[in-house]
């Protein structure tokens, strides 16, 4: 069966990262772009690629991941570096599956840099975001380990790990894993998508909702309001003649949660000037795509994974299921039309 090892071994390395333990509040930092970035996302990074050489070791390796080891190289940066090491040191030694010696802090460096490749239409390349919603993950709420395979440009296959998310369907307000079991889903192109929770229990097959009346629909949007426009998402809810409020979660659990029925729209408009980037749709978009829905840019495009590290969308990212898109990219035109001739 095609990918049917690059989809284990994805499994496992983005299960493996989602086991780090760490204190949550502290060790934040922040980027050149001022977004957060913590001891775990550079771990998570680390954990993800030592497992896909691990697995995999006859293939050759590329990786499109959003951190580097910049800052981390420099003088301020080595006291981050060791708690890195030790973290991921700490991961591997409990989970046990590797018998290595420790990692040096060259190691984590060396691993955090196989996430340099630019990616492309041509050939294989993974395409990482170690930790999605970061600021999900600092606030305890809902973050990711979202890791996807390109081919020749196209994304086939996806793993969503979800440590947050409970296994069971989240209404609006229970969004938090009760057990603390979280949730793990993946797909393969042509092969449907699946969810399990993410302690290894049996898969079930996921499918996005069938409804069809937009009043029975929900729809999730970000957290953070700098990272989508609330006010356009409830103008293009409104329109459609959505009831329900939005459901607020961070990072790509929503494309997870969207997999499973527990929500039928996910609107995603950000703000001028932003691009948005591979690592953070890859895995949601094959996801929900294999379980039924469809994911496009705000003019109805697909979104097109072979141009490098970013993604050219035009205005935004809605997903939905079939019978659903047709209003929903109505909708949306007659909102952003409105918002474009009041400026
Ligand atoms: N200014 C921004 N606008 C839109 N998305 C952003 C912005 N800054 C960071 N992001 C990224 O948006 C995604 C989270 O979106 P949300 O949780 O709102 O769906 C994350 O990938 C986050 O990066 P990161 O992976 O560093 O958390
Ligand atoms: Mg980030
Ligand atoms: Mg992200
Ligand atoms: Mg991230």
């Amino acid at each position: 069966m095609p990918y049917e090892k690059e989809l284990a071994a994805a499994k496992k390395a983005a299960t493996l990262a989602s086991l780090q333990r760490v204190l949550l509040q502290s060790d934040v930092h922040s980027k050149s772009d001022k977004s957060p970035v913590t001891v775990a996302d550079y771990g998570s990074q680390v954990l993800v690629s030592f497992v896909l050489e691990r697995e995999l070791p006859s293939v050759p390796f590329s990786i499109v991941a959003e951190e580097d080891s910049g800052d981390l190289r420099k003088e301020s940066g080595q006291d981050t570096l060791k708690r890195i090491t030790d973290l991921v040191n700490d991961t591997l030694a409990n989970d046990g599956s590797y018998s290595v010696s420790p990692l040096t802090t060259e190691d984590v460096l060396r691993a955090i840099d196989n996430g340099k490749s630019d990616g492309g239409s041509v050939g294989r390349h993974w395409v990482l975001d170690p930790i999605d919603g970061t600021k999900g993950f600092v606030r305890g709420d809902q973050y990711a380990i979202a890791l996807a395979l390109l081919d020749e440009g196209k994304v086939v296959l996806g793993v969503l790990a979800c440590p947050n998310l409970p296994p069971t369907s989240i209404g609006s307000n229970q969004l938090h894993s009760s057990n603390g079991v979280g949730s793990l889903f993946f797909a393969k192109v042509g092969h449907g998508a699946y969810t399990q929770a993410l302690d290894g229990s049996t898969e079930t097959r996921v499918h996005v909702t069938d409804i069809e009346n937009p009043e029975e629909a929900s729809f999730f949007e970000s957290y953070e309001a700098a990272h989508s426009s609330h006010d356009l998402s409830s103008s293009i809810a409104e329109k459609l003649g959505v009831k329900a409020p939005p459901v607020r979660i961070d990072s790509q659990a929503k494309y997870g949660a969207l997999s499973r029925g527990d929500g039928a729209i996910y609107l995603r408009f950000p703000h001028r000037g932003y691009r948005e980037k591979i690592w953070d749709h890859a895995a949601g978009c094959i996801v929900v795509s294999e379980a039924g829905g469809i994911v496009m840019d705000a003019a109805g495009n697909p979104l097109d994974f072979s141009k490098g590290k970013f993604l050219d969308v035009v205005a935004g990212i809605i997903v939905t299921n079939q019978k659903l898109m047709p209003s929903l990219l109505k909708a949306v035109k007659e909102a952003l039309n409105e918002k474009a001739s009041s400026l």
